[in-house]
């Protein structure tokens, strides 16, 4: 693969940078087509478009995590990128404190773990075990375990997907106050059109591998019920090729 990746540093550059990018999987066409992204430090995009139009496939790119995929073009990342997936991926074998802590180095380390849980919700869970957790108790770890990293970058394709309506209301609320917090730039893969407007500073449409529509949502109130959050769901759906209920 002829990528050129590189790693960005200062913060007057953006977090994150593509250029170019092409990537295909089989020899009769291409799932990104010449796509250009910049992320500013501290942006939180939100990438939706339809089914199979690559949007795990740039992340998985910007995550180094390419597999079965040829292609080029240029990526530049922070050092420290953490990435969060619909399954929590937490270690069935160990203690919750333990694998958000898996890999970090230094004495500090669990009083930083535990610091993370806290910062969740999961004060007081350091010893459960995976499976003693809900679905939406997982997905936290699985976030204090990406953010005791202190990541530049978080990418996350569809963490929220496996739950409930409920639990989802909640985490958009944790995640949102969670990225106040630390800033990192944010790249979140989602289906869920007013998931992207409720959190995101910008949502990108992919179609066709490459940015269809890039818009800045500028809304003082992101409430669905906001004459102007129906307005910009009705241009993304409309985008998307789906008539708004
Ligand atoms: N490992 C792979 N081998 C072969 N084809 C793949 C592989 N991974 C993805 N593809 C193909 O690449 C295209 C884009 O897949 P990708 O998962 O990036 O789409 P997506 O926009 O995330 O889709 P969805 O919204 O359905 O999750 C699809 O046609 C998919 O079948």
């Amino acid at each position: 693969m002829a990528t050129d990746a590189g790693r960005l540093t200062t913060t007057a550059e953006p977090a994150v940078r593509v250029r170019n990018l092409h990537r295909s999987f089989t020899k009769d066409g291409g799932v990104l087509n010449g796509l250009d992204l910049d992320i500013a430090p501290g942006e939180f995009v939100a990438l939706i478009g339809r089914s199979g139009t690559g949007k795990s496939t740039l992340l998985r790119a910007l995550a180094g995590l390419d597999r079965d995929v040829t292609g080029h073009g240029r990526i530049e990342v922070p050092d420290a990128v953490s990435v969060v997936f619909q399954d929590s991926r937490l270690l069935p074998w160990k203690r919750i404190l333990d694998n958000v802590i898996l890999g970090l180095r230094g004495a500090d380390a669990a009083e930083r773990g535990a610091k993370a849980l806290a910062e969740v919700g999961l004060a007081g869970r350091e010893r459960s075990w995976p499976y003693q957790l809900s679905g939406g108790e997982q997905q936290r770890a699985s976030l204090a375990r990406s953010l005791v990293r202190e990541p530049r970058l978080l990418l996350a394709d569809e963490p929220f997907g496996a739950l409930d309506a409920l639990t989802r209301i909640r985490m958009h609320a944790l995640l949102r106050r969670l990225c106040e917090t630390h800033r990192p730039a944010v790249l979140l893969v989602t289906h869920d059109v007013d998931e992207a407007i409720v959190l995101a500073d910008r949502v990108i449409l992919l179609d066709a591998g490459v940015v269809d529509t890039d818009v800045r949502v500028t809304l003082a109130n992101r409430h669905r019920s906001d004459p102007g959050f129906a307005e910009l769901r009705t241009l993304l759906l409309d985008r998307l090729g789906v008539t708004a209920a």
